[in-house]
């Protein structure tokens, strides 16, 4: 199985290869233009960063599935706070499927700089005294007392986006 990822940042593809390993996958790189801002806003933003990347990935790279998987914080109506979120979209060049990982909340100084502008890569960092933890543990890592890590945190968006396309109970459309 061949898979296409949009992004050739090494967590992300460190990913897909651990997600997916049953599947013996292939895994290359494609640098893609995610077509929104470097940092998301929305849970909308968000979820289109990731299928533009799944698409444009497979459109520059003929593989099985194109893999799009997009970091960025949200608000919600329900809860107070800015959250950082991540979504992932699989395509197989006609369906698309979309699913979500683990959302977390940023401490009020991260978020107050996000509010000013910042992007939360370069203000883990600042914050964490670190060089680019958005490759390695990332923000999801932090801030969870290394719970989680930011390869897994997206390994399980991609798992539910990735499913379906392997789960006969997808094949029945609902009338
Ligand atoms: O090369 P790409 O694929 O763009 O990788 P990226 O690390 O920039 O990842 P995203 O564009 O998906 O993330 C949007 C922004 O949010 C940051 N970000 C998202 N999740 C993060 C995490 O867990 N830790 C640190 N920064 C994170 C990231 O560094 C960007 O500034
Ligand atoms: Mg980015």
């Amino acid at each position: 199985m061949h898979v296409a990822v949009g992004s050739t940042n090494p967590v992300k593809l460190e990913a897909v290869e651990e997600t997916l390993e049953r599947f013996d996958p292939t895994v290359t790189a494609v640098a893609v233009d995610s077509g929104i801002p470097e940092q998301p806003w929305s849970v909308a933003e968000t979820i289109t960063g990731a299928e533009n990347r799944a698409r444009r990935a497979l459109t520059a790279d003929p593989a099985d599935y194109g893999v799009g998987l997009e970091g960025g914080v949200a608000r919600f109506e329900e809860t107070p706070g800015l959250y950082l979120i991540m979504w992932a979209a699989v395509t197989d060049g006609e369906r698309l499927e979309r699913g979500g990982g683990p959302s977390i909340r940023l401490p009020d100084h991260i978020a107050n700089r996000l509010e000013d502008g910042q992007e939360l890569g370069p203000v883990m960092d600042d914050v964490c005294n670190t060089n680019a933890i958005a490759e390695t543990t990332g923000a999801a890592g932090v801030l969870s007392a290394d719970l989680l890590d930011r390869a897994g945190a997206l390994g399980d968006a991609l798992a539910c986006a990735f499913g379906p396309f392997q789960v006969d109970h997808y094949a029945y459309q609902l009338e």
